[in-house]
């Protein structure tokens, strides 16, 4: 039994000392949405586990990250936290939207104008050539305020599919407290982990396009083939139509 061992260990080091070391994936998720929707307690709670004691208005962007496993693949899932307020956006919005992997917009379920802004968003989007590739998802957040919701599971549900994202009502100060079938809790209510989990899964299924050329002179058009490298920029839509 002892050679087994040394025989299993030499050969396990050899592996490592000729194989690269496997790559790390980063997803790149921005985080989008009014101010005080919550986007920095989701963030925080997704990569951190917890509900931050104190927030403060956030200034440009935030950045968190969490190391996750995906059948069996290490992935890093990078969320951008970026400004709701105009005024602390300006200077960083160029490069909030360079390489993104996925969007997550972000509305109060207790404040209707953060839901009546959601448009303005998906412009900002469209103005900064996200294409319709790139996954969206709209999170209606703050369902544990049961008895001020503004904005309706039906509503917010009608919206979603008119833009062709899938919707989910959650809480990041209290998860587990959707709903019981009322007004939040009705359309894919679900945990925040499980939220930024299910982009992650979505992202990590697609394969890029890959533009094959035909040889010179072939006369052949250009054919779209799925490729193997990262699931990066040029993923599958998943999202936004009219975005
Ligand atoms: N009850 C409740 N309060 C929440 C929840 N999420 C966030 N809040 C509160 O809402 C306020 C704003 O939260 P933030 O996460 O800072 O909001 P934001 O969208 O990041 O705001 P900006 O940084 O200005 O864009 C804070 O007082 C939070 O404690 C939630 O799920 N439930």
């Amino acid at each position: 039994m002892a050679e087994i061992g040394s025989s299993v260990e030499i050969s396990g080091s050899l592996a490592s000392s000729t194989l690269p070391p496997p790559r790390t994936r980063i997803f790149k998720i921005i985080v989008i949405g009014d101010s005080g929707v919550g986007k920095t307690c989701l963030t925080y709670r997704f990569c951190a586990g917890k509900f931050p004691e104190k927030t403060e208005a956030t200034i440009g962007v935030d950045f968190r990250e969490r190391l996750v496993e995906i059948d069996g693949e290490k992935i890093k899932i990078q969320l951008w936290d970026t400004a709701g307020q105009e005024r602390f956006r300006k200077s960083m919005v160029q490069h909030y939207y360079r390489n993104v992997h996925a969007v997550v917009f972000v509305y109060d379920v207790t404040n209707a104008a953060s839901f009546r802004s959601l448009p303005a968003w998906i412009e900002e989007c469209k103005q900064h050539a996200l294409g319709t590739e790139v996954p969206r998802i709209l999170v209606g957040n703050k369902c544990d305020l049961q008895d001020s919701i503004q904005v309706g599971t039906d509503v917010a549900q009608q919206f979603a599919d008119a833009h062709s994202m899938p919707v989910f009502e959650t809480s990041a100060k209290n998860p587990n407290s959707q709903g019981d079938g009322g007004n939040c809790g009705g359309a894919n209510s679900d945990h925040v982990e499980a939220i930024f989990m299910t982009v992650a899964h979505k992202l990590k299924s697609q394969k890029p396009l890959v533009l094959s050329q035909p040889p010179e002179g072939s006369g052949v058009t250009v054919n779209l083939n799925r490729g193997t490298d990262d699931g990066g920029g040029g993923a599958r839509s998943w999202g936004c139509s009219s975005c």
